[in-house]
């Protein structure tokens, strides 16, 4: 079986300075230094992850790419092969941030999702539901109707990534019989969908931190853990990794 993989998110932090220090201290600690660990940064950081990041089996993540593949006049856009060529090997797609700040829409996800996949990126496709959809009972529909992206793409490697938006950065963090539920509806929905032979992780995100990551990276149903907050700093980052870790 594959091991568990913890993808960290800095969202819209970092400076030079800043960074350098935390990708120094991360690469001396042995349980995030390893396969299955990676970061995803700013596009302006790509360039300094890959540096330090070299020789490493860390893995260097962007945070969004252009819906549009080819080169040409979208300015103020990163194709995916450029992200390809930058030494990205994974991009998140239709974080709730970017769908709630952004209006990204199903079309414009397929189309994310389809780019990344042709330029040999592997997609962490995100999902999840608001507080409000979840406390009407509308988290199974709303979920599924977000995985109908996936049709885009087809028996490739790719992740998707379940994030509850009431749990994100909010300290909530959803119960084991939360996470666990939802993981396994996601999982039922990508082989119905992709059939046996996708190799499909399912990431949990949402206030995961060095106290919750044993728990929840111990449950079958999750593949790994996409993590805010706490990849800003190397201690409870690391502890995540370990728990990781432990499971494989
Ligand atoms: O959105 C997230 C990761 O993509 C989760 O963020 P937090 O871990 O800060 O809640």
């Amino acid at each position: 079986m594959q091991g568990k993989l913890v993808l960290g998110n800095w969202k819209m932090n970092g400076r030079l300075a800043a960074n350098l220090a935390l990708l120094q201290a991360m690469l001396a600690d042995a349980d995030i230094n390893r396969a299955g660990v990676g970061i995803a940064a700013p596009y302006p950081y790509l360039a300094q992850l890959g540096a330090a990041f070299a020789g490493s089996q860390l893995a260097v993540a962007a945070q969004d790419v252009s819906r549009y593949a080819a080169d040409g006049a979208f300015t103020g856009e990163v194709s995916a092969d450029m992200l390809a060529d930058m030494g990205c090997r994974y991009v998140l797609i239709g974080h709730s941030e970017r769908r709630q700040y952004f209006a990204e829409d199903d079309a414009c996800l397929r189309q994310k999702l389809q780019a990344a996949v042709t330029a040999g990126l592997v997609p962490v496709y995100c999902v999840g539901e608001t507080l409000q959809e979840r406390e009407s009972g509308r988290f199974a529909e709303v979920v599924g109707e977000q995985l109908q992206a996936l049709d885009a793409i087809s028996g490739k490697e790719y992740v998707v990534a379940y994030e509850p938006v009431w749990a994100i950065g909010t300290g909530r963090v959803a119960s084991i019989e939360q996470i666990d539920e939802a993981h396994r509806l996601i999982l039922e929905r990508v082989l119905q969908c992709h059939g046996a032979s996708a190799s499909i992780r399912v990431l949990y995100g949402g206030s995961v931190k060095a106290d919750n990551a044993d728990a929840i990276l111990s449950l079958a149903s999750v593949g790994g853990a996409l993590v805010g907050g706490a990849s800003l700093e190397v201690k409870g980052f690391g502890k995540i990794c370990q728990s990781a870790k432990k499971t494989l």
